[in-house]
């Protein structure tokens, strides 16, 4: 049953690599689909990413947030929704989790998928150039490398989820042809435990599925159908994936995005590094015909991905609104 659950399940993704038994690869698909349709997330373990990519980040986003901040609002927020992001200049309007008034406790530097000077569609909405500090240029590297890693990892989920669905293992590649990727190195200072406020209020995620590493803290929180907080604490090695709101509409109500939060209150810095795998832009996101085809009715509209998350995005944040 949906939201029927007291804790986060783990999934061996291992069996979803190319070359695995077929019967390992169909009994994953069945945890997975589990997961997704009753919990909305799960922790993924036997994922083939090192630990050392995951590790290395974390250090320069550590020592990124370090830096004075002069240097970090140098490179505040572009329209291209990439760079620094200060403490509470964000506040989750569009949240249908709760009445969000006070705006996060953290602060993140937001890193999107590169855009080529050259390419026909620079300087479009959302296609622009990312921002690094000069001095650290290990961590431009990281970064990029790690969303290459990740989303590797997002390409091979997504045959998992297709079948978990009833479709064809290679269903959702034609709509990630340029995926739009989102990097988020996020910095929670230890909070206040006071009512309405959050490192990260209660929300649900935009985009197709989430992959977050989080270090040894712990403060992610995640809502089940009875209003329980149930804790993600971090369990080595793993990722915790979650579904977004497309991929919810997606699988026309299969899936469920589930309401999260984050509440630093373990008196020590912590730092989290979501990924967000979503389909290209240009996309359109609509029930798939396989399930009008069996007899179920379509719930929502078909929406271009770039038009859904560009609205999305401009009610969320305080640098975009004017322009909303
Ligand atoms: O930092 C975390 O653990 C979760 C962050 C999150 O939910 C988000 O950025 O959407
Ligand atoms: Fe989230």
């Amino acid at each position: 049953m949906r939201g029927a659950f007291t804790n986060i399940p783990v999934v061996d993704v291992s069996a979803l690599a190319p070359g695995a038994a077929p019967e390992a690869r169909a009994e994953t698909v069945d945890t997975l689909r589990d997961a997704l349709e009753r919990v909305g997330f799960a922790y993924l373990a036997g994922h083939g990413i090192p630990r050392a990519a995951v590790e290395n980040l974390r250090e320069l986003s550590r020592r990124f947030h370090a830096l004075p901040d002069a240097e970090k609002m140098a490179l505040k927020m572009n329209d291209f929704h990439r760079g620094y992001m200060p403490f509470s200049t964000s506040t989750i309007v569009t949240s249908t989790v709760d009445k969000v008034t006070r705006p996060n406790q953290s602060e993140s530097l937001m890193v999107m998928h590169e855009v080529p000077e050259d390419a026909p569609y620079a300087g479009e909405p959302l296609h622009g150039p990312n921002q690094f500090p000069e001095d650290m240029p290990e961590l431009r590297d990281a970064a990029l490398d790690y969303m290459e890693r990740l989303s590797a990892l997002g390409e091979m989920l997504s045959g998992g989820l297709a079948e978990a669905l009833g479709l064809p293992k290679d269903w959702f590649l034609p709509y990630f042809d340029t995926p739009t990727l989102f990097l988020r190195l996020l910095h929670y200072p230890e909070q206040k435990d006071e009512e309405n406020l959050f490192g990260s209020a209660p929300h649900t995620d935009y985009g197709f599925v989430t992959i977050l590493a989080q270090d040894e803290v712990g403060g992610l929180e995640v809502r089940n159908k009875d209003g329980e907080w149930i804790p993600a604490p971090p369990i080595p090695d793993t990722f915790v994936m979650n579904v977004g709101d497309i991929l919810a509409r997606w699988s026309n109500g299969r899936f469920v995005s589930t309401p999260h939060r984050v509440r630093n209150l373990s008196k020590r810095d912590r730092y989290s590094q979501p990924f967000f795998y979503d389909p290209s832009m240009e996309a359109t996101v609509a029930c798939p015909e396989e399930f009008i085809a069996r007899g179920e009715t379509a719930y929502s509209k078909p929406v271009r991905y770039g038009d859904y998350l560009l609205e999305r995005l401009n009610k969320n944040y305080d640098y975009r609104k004017k322009a909303s």
